[in-house]
Parts: C-alpha cells; sequence; structure tokens
C-alpha cells in the first residue's frame, strides 16, 4: 500500500500545490487523482516516485518512508508514463521498450524478447518493432509508453494524464486496454486525469482534489456519484451524474418481453400470435435471430414495409442499465433491444420496464447501505 500521510508541497515562490493530503492506496487496483487544473495532481503523483520533494508530511511504501530508500531503486520500482509517451526519439520501438531492462543489466536478446511480448501485451503490431517513434500515431506511442513502463515488472505504475493527447476513439481503446492489462497483472496504479469521465471509467477508487491542493472526496465511483460530498463535487461530477451512476447497475433486472420478436421468415400466422396490445410494433429478426429492424405489425402482414432501424441493443445480464436506458432512448419506438452474448435478440423491453427497473436498483441500493 502507498501511503500519502499528510502531505504539503509548497513551493519556493510560496505556492501551496498540495495541502495537507491523505490518501491510502490500496495494492492491485486503480486509483485516480482528478481534478480542475492547478489543484495538485502532477505534484502529488511526482511526490510519489520523489521527483519532486515534499514539504511536510510523508509517504510510506509498505510500510517504508520513501524518503529511506534510494531513489533509483524507488523509481525502477514505480513505472511512470506520461502524456505524448515522452519516448526517446532516436531509438527503435523495440529499445525503448527495453530500456529499463536494460539498465538492470538484463543482456540484450532478454530484454529484446521482453519487448516484444510486451508490445503484444499492450496491442501493439511486434512488425513496428524497428520503427522510430515519429513512425507511430499517437496512439500507438501512447502503447509503447505503457509498455515501456511495464518492462521490468514493477508493482506500482504511475500515470500521468496518459491518454489526454488522443482523439476520444482511440483514447477509449487505450483505456478498454489499460483494464484489460490491469486484470491481467493487477498492478498498483496511481493514474491523475482532469477528465472526470475518465476517471469514473478506470478508478477503483477516485480522489477528487480542489484548488489549493485539497482533498475534496475519495470514494469508489459509484458512491461518487450517488453521494457527492459538496457542492464541488457535484459541479464537477456534471449535470448528468444520476444516468452515469446507472453504469454500475447491472441490467440484468429488466423484464424482457419475448413475444414481439419475430423472424424476417414468419408467415402472417406468427407474426399475428407476436402483435401485442400494448405496443404497435415488432421486432424483426434475421434467420438467426440477430435484429433487423422494427416493423409496424399491421405493415408487416401485408409485407409491404421498411424497417425501421433499432439504434443498437443491450447485452442482457452484461450491460449496465445505463446502457438499457440509452437503447431505449435512442430507439425510435421507444423500446430497447437487449440481446445475448452472440448478438441474438432475446426480448424488448419499454422505457417503462426500465425505470421500474431502475427504481428497484436504487431500492435495493437503500436497503443495503
Ligand atoms: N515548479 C513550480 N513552482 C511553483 N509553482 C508550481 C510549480 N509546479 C507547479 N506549480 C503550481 O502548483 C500548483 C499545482 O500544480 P500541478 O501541476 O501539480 O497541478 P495539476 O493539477 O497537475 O494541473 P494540470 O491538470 O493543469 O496539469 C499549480 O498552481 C502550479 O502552478
Amino acid at each position: 500500500m502507498i501511503l500519502i500521510d499528510a502531505v504539503t508541497k509548497r513551493y519556493p515562490d510560496g505556492t501551496t500545490a498540495v495541502d495537507r493530503l491523505t490518501l491510502e492506496i490500496p495494492d492491485g487496483s486503480i486509483t485516480v487523482l482528478v481534478g480542475p487544473s492547478g489543484c495538485g495532481k502532477t505534484t502529488t503523483l511526482r511526490m510519489i516516485n520523489r521527483m519532486i520533494d515534499l514539504t511536510e508530511g510523508r509517504i510510506t511504501l509498505d510500510g517504508a518512508d520513501i524518503r529511506d530508500q534510494p531513489v533509483n531503486a524507488l523509481r525502477r520500482s514505480m513505472g511512470y508514463v506520461i502524456q505524448n509517451a515522452g519516448l526517446f526519439p532516436h531509438r527503435t520501438i523495440a529499445d525503448n521498450i527495453a530500456t529499463v531492462p536494460r539498465l538492470l543489466g538484463w543482456d540484450r536478446r532478454q530484454a529484446k524478447t521482453r519487448a516484444l511480448e510486451l508490445m503484444e501485451r499492450v496491442g501493439l503490431d511486434v512488425s513496428l518493432a524497428k520503427r522510430y517513434p515519429y513512425q507511430l500515431s499517437g496512439g500507438q506511442q501512447q502503447r509503447v509508453g505503457v509498455a515501456r513502463a511495464l518492462a521490468a515488472d514493477p508493482p506500482v505504475m504511475l500515470m500521468d494524464e496518459p491518454f489526454s493527447a488522443v482523439d476520444p476513439v482511440v483514447r477509449k481503446g487505450l483505456q478498454d486496454e489499460l483494464l484489460r492489462i490491469q486484470s491481467e497483472l493487477g498492478k498498483t496504479i496511481v493514474f491523475v486525469t482532469h477528465d472526470i469521465d475518465e476517471a469514473i471509467k478506470l478508478g477503483d477508487m477516485v480522489a477528487v482534489l480542489r484548488e489549493g491542493g485539497k482533498l475534496a472526496q475519495y470514494a469508489p465511483p459509484s458512491e461518487l456519484l450517488s453521494a457527492p460530498a459538496d457542492p464541488f463535487v457535484e459541479d464537477f461530477l456534471g449535470v448528468d451524474r444520476g444516468v452515469r451512476r446507472l453504469s454500475f447497475f447491472t441490467a440484468a433486472g429488466v423484464e424482457l418481453n419475448s413475444v414481439p420478436v419475430v423472424a424476417v421468415d414468419s408467415g402472417a400466422g406468427q407474426i399475428a400470435e407476436r402483435m401485442i396490445p400494448q405496443m404497435p410494433y415488432l421486432l424483426v429478426t434475421d434467420t438467426e435471430g440477430r435484429p433487423l429492424g422494427w416493423a409496424e405489425g399491421k405493415k408487416r402482414m401485408s409485407g409491404d414495409e421498411t424497417l425501421i432501424p433499432y439504434g443498437h441493443s443491450f447485452t442482457a445480464g452484461r450491460d449496465s442499465l445505463r446502457a438499457a436506458l440509452d437503447s431505449a432512448v435512442i430507439s425510435p419506438t421507444g423500446w430497447a433491444v437487449a440481446v445475448d452474448e452472440n448478438g441474438r435478440a432475446v426480448g424488448v423491453a419499454s422505457q417503462e420496464t426500465i425505470a421500474a427497473a431502475i427504481r428497484a436498483a436504487h431500492a435495493e441500493r437503500q436497503a443495503d447501505a
């Protein structure tokens, strides 16, 4: 565990960047530091690997004060990833990744093997190993940055806005990749971002800092969304925090109706059986059961309609209530389409049914609390 214990950082010009910050950073999980620009996130991160000296308080790693450890050994036990990757421009990708193993005395071949293994782990094609950083896209460079930080298998990873400089699609890919790697490796990760969505997606624990380097709240993301400590945190979380909170509830409780689902080759008799009074639409699937679109029941009987696009589906039992609600909101019929893991329609759910599941989930959570 990393313990940040009543730590203050004052810069020589008198700026208090971090003010009596206390955080217990648990092992094997992702702790995100989030907050507006200038609230002391980077300063905090850099005090952990002693790139910046703290002014007051102490930081311990597994009970030992970090100031009692040789600084080089401390830094090697902590991978460090920054925005724009910070790669060495004149070294190949493989050599960049092998930097720390080489410093640790691994022989060239061993370090190269490790570099290639890590390229695969972070989702990079090994054919890129001989390229130089400028020959890679921003997203690929960022992956190299992560691979380089993982090279000597450090127990701790410090990541300072590592994905901020790439476009939203690449960024989502990098975030998903980080979560996948983390589920395999279980590092102790301290991750800095100013993006609350990123914090909520990645963090097991999220520390919200406010200006002047003060801790506003330290909690798991679902708790942050359900019970922000004060108006600052509430404001920082944004107006759609209720909807975002639904990401933490499973859609398993949504009651599905499989009746208004028909295969594209169904005959008039089957279609008639599948029409229900409260709904003028039928969900039409291909012969494998995958959704194609909505049809108005009566027109389907006469076979002269074009299908209405259904937007997107949610996976029953796996996706969240947020995904289910979004699916219903985006659907022109107001009904969400639920599929199984193989993409086959298992039923449809109305906005009212989803609202009922949301109420039930909230009630259950309150009863647990
Ligand atoms: N070397 C320095 N000397 C004086 N003040 C500094 C120094 N480095 C940072 N600061 C100040 O300390 C405060 C915290 O800076 P820090 O970089 O830790 O914030 P941050 O939350 O990471 O910001 P950002 O999101 O913009 O990167 C800011 O007010 C900054 O201006």
